[in-house]
């Protein structure tokens, strides 16, 4: 599991260490693994590293002194550092004397731009962990004469910190080399961070706020049947859904079902022929009352929002075991929310919302901070919420919070959630934890849609298809 925590926990954790450490240590120890991620990146993008160009853009605090310190260390290599200081009677004291000292290039804001358009590298040091809305105007400017990689200090400007959210001008990064920790728009906004790297420079820190599985994670997660299993101890899985209008949900759901454990796998609903026409391991009846015994339930893709989806949910609440509540029925509950006195006390719900249902059931958007709005409705509700996006966020009644950093956007695809629910419910039919449950399902999910897609659009087949490779590749040992 990967910690996450937010800026106030790190400024904290970091005015801790900073009270310990002798002066501008932190700094130095910060700006100098920044330094070799410099290097890194012009080796890899020129073939060399001395008499390569850097152009630093620098604000105002200390992400501007990293910067700063970081030239100051690359001019060792013989690198040309020229620095934009956007607020030059503000910039770092030290810093700038540092860069001065070794003969690095202090140019002004006009002359900016052509600095910019012809360095081979530049590193966005405007601001980091105290950035307070988009970029301000004149560090926006000076952004459209970037032709380089850029290389963001700690995180890219302009984005929250806290959210990832981006509602205006800000820094889009190759590589975000970031201090101490991650932060959590490393996880909610990749397509700002580039690839994240972390800096170790003495922080500690304990109960993260968000959490971000590993593969190792995932792995271990996965039920994969031993010596003494049979068709029933890996958990079975009731797939209450589709309807004969349309039967394409259930068979998406009952196959994600089917492919992700060896577990015995029952549908419930008017699909069955459908269903058992495409996967005859499925044992598929026309109702929910006469389905047998299950150890978890999916519940909602295509079963239709009317009295009788209504009583097919009130019936799989009522069985004392995890139910996955999915698409319709997240409608349903919403709309009926006395529907949820028929869970048994005790029994864990997961709820699997995108921003269209999670306003449903919310009565409002997500808004910008997703986290905070996933874990409102998991108290609300009392469920582990699945808030499903480009980065879905998975939240636990008791606070708990994972993110799913994506491979893309190749699950955006009509029945991409049909595949998931299916996932997640043979995860809690197994006897995983609900919330870890939802986070690996979703790990895998996602992992399929970047295979099946491959570059290329696919679709719910397809990724239903690759799941069977997503899990191979999660549990190899080699990878
Ligand atoms: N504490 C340490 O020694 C370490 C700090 N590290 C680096 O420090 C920054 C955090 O620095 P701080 O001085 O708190 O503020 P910033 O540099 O993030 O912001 C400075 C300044 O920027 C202006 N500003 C705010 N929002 C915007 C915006 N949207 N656009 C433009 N300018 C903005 C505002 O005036 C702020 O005061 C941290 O990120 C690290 O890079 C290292 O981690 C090492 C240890
Ligand atoms: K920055």
């Amino acid at each position: 599991m990967q910690g996450i925590w937010t800026t106030e926990r790190i400024r904290a954790a970091e005015d801790r260490l900073l009270a310990v450490t002798p002066d501008g240590e932190l700094m130095r120890r910060a700006a100098f693994g920044l330094a070799v991620h410099a290097a890194e990146m012009l080796a890899e993008h020129t073939g060399s590293v001395s008499g390569r160009r850097v152009t630093l853009l620098v604000g105002s605090g200390n992400n501007g002194g990293d910067a700063l310190w970081a030239g100051a260390f690359l001019r060792r290599r013989n690198v040309a550092v020229s620095a934009i200081l956007l607020k030059p009677e503000r910039a770092h004291g030290p810093g700038l004397a540092a860069l001065k000292r070794s003969g690095g290039k202090i140019v002004s804001l006009e002359d900016g731009p052509q600095w910019i358009s012809r360095a081979d590298l530049v590193v966005d040091g405007i601001v980091g962990i105290s950035a307070r809305g988009s970029l301000r105007p004149d560090a926006a400017a000076l952004l459209g004469h970037v032709g380089s990689p850029v290389l963001a200090v700690d995180l890219p400007s302009g984005v929250d910190p806290d959210t990832g959210a981006v509602d205006g001008p800000a820094v889009v990064a190759d590589r975000t080399v970031t201090f101490g920790a991650l932060k959590p728009v490393h996880a909610l906004a990749p397509a700002s961070c580039g690839e994240v790297f972390l800096v170790d420079i003495g922080l500690r820190l304990t109960d993260p706020d968000l959490q971000r599985l590993d593969t190792a994670d995932v792995a271990a997660a996965w039920p994969v049947p031993g010596p003494d299993d049979d068709k029933y101890s890996q958990g079975v899985v009731g797939i209450a859904a589709g309807s004969a209008t349309y039967p394409g949900a259930a068979v998406l759901a009952a196959g994600a079902a089917v492919r992700a454990t060896s577990g015995l796998v029952r549908y419930a609903g008017h699909a069955a022929d459908v269903v058992r026409g495409q996967w005859p391991e499925i044992i598929a009846t026309g109702s929910v009352t006469d389905a047998g015994r299950v150890q978890a339930w999916v519940v909602g893709p295509g079963i239709g929002t009317g009295n009788e989806g209504r009583d097919v949910l009130r019936f799989v609440l009522g069985r004392g075991v995890p139910v996955c509540a999915d698409a319709d029925a997240t409608t349903i509950i919403a709309r009926s929310p006395d529907v949820l006195d028929a869970r048994d006390p005790g029994t864990p719900l997961v709820l699997t919302p995108h921003a269209g249902e999670f306003e449903r059931l919310m009565g409002a958007p997500p808004g910008a901070d997703r986290v905070a709005a996933a874990r409102s409705a998991a108290r609300k509700y009392d469920a582990v919420v699945l808030l499903k996006g480009h980065c879905t966020v998975i939240a636990a009644p008791d606070g708990r919070a994972l993110v799913n950093t994506p491979r893309g956007s190749w699950l955006a695809t009509a029945g991409s959630g049909d595949v998931l629910s299916g996932l997640v419910g043979a995860l809690l039919a197994s006897g995983l934890d609900p919330w870890l449950a939802a986070g690996a399902a979703t790990h895998v999910h996602s992992l399929a849609g970047s295979l099946a897609a491959d570059g290329a659009p696919t679709s719910a087949s397809g990724i239903l298809a690759a799941v069977p490779d997503a899990i191979r590749s999660v549990r190899s040992l080699t990878s």
